[in-house]
């Protein structure tokens, strides 16, 4: 049994700079990994079935991005293996902190192995942008700043920070919120070496708290505390966070979320935890 971990990322902005023929929208990005995950555990079969083993379902096992990542590995490659997938969720689902994108990544690092597959990070990237376009940063598996529709990364080293998220009651559609009338798709491109992150934002942000209010309060309610130097939107939502310098800082703010509010601290990871075993 191959046990790992697939993190959340937070979008430390979101600027939507245009639009391709197929509807995609162009993007700019900072991704970053949380030390926050969903946990996954691999058993060959020694037929070639791949089943997957949830305590609760939350969407019909087709549909989980590991069974369509496994399937679409299995059908590119020829593996004639099958596999027992067994996933436990942590990250928040439609939360904009990528968990079924990680696993989906994580699915295509552990099958490579335990299948002999011997594929390069590229191809396992190519191929994972066809299960979204937020699966090939949690395969290149570092900090990055992501343009294209979020495929095109390089690699960034950001300072030590722990994040405050806020998790509103809401499950949010990407698609979604790409489609909005509202949103803003002209944000002027930057240049991201010299570009401080604070200084951004995330267009999608206020098509969201429009469309949920309770996004918007959560917002109001980091940007009251001390200490922050981001507070933001992460993806299309529905989670926003604080970023803070310190522990320290991030434990004071945690010990005051008012009760009925859903949250978490997480350090901010420049490194996906699998990387040592990836490079
Ligand atoms: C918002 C982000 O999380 C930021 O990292 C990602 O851009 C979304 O990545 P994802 O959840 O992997 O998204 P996908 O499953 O590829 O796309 C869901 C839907 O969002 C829209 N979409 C997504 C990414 C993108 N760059 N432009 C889009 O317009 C498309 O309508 C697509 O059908
Ligand atoms: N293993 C999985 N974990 C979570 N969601 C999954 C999984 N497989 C498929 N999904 C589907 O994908 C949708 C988006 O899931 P996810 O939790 O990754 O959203 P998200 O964090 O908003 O994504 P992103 O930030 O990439 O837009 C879910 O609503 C669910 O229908």
């Amino acid at each position: 049994m191959l046990t790992l971990p697939a993190p959340a990322k937070l979008n430390l902005f979101l600027h939507v700079i245009g639009r391709r023929h197929d509807g995609y929208h162009l993007l700019q990005t900072v991704f970053r990994f949380l030390d926050f995950s969903d946990e996954l555990s691999f058993e060959l079969r020694k037929d070639s079935v791949i089943k997957l083993h949830m305590s609760t379902a939350i969407i019909p096992e087709e549909e989980n991005l590991c069974v369509r990542a496994a399937k679409l590995l299995q059908q590119e490659s020829g593996a004639a293996q099958g596999v027992d997938i067994f996933l436990k969720k942590q990250i928040p689902m439609g939360g904009g902190l990528g968990g079924g994108s990680s696993d989906a990544a994580t699915t295509l690092l552990a099958l490579n192995q335990l299948w002999g597959l011997g594929w390069e990070k590229n191809g396992l990237m190519k191929l994972g942008v066809k299960l979204g376009a937020d699966v090939p940063v949690f395969i290149f598996g570092r900090s990055a700043f992501a343009e294209g529709i979020g495929e095109k990364l390089a690699p960034i080293e950001l300072p030590s920070a722990w994040y405050l998220v806020l998790v509103p009651s809401v499950q949010i559609s990407t698609a979604k919120i790409f489609a909005s009338k509202e949103l803003t798709r002209n944000t002027i491109p930057i240049k991201i070496p010299h570009f401080p992150i604070w200084q951004g934002h995330n267009d999608l942000e206020s098509v969201v708290c429009r469309a949920y209010p309770e996004v918007a309060n959560y917002l109001e309610w980091l940007k009251q505390l001390d200490n922050t130097t981001i507070v933001r939107m992460s993806g299309s939502g529905s989670c926003v966070f604080a970023e803070f310098a310190t522990e320290i800082a991030a434990k004071a703010a945690v010990e005051q979320i008012p009760a009925g509010i859903n949250g978490f601290i997480a350090q901010g990871l420049n490194r996906h935890p699998m990387c040592i075993s990836m490079d």
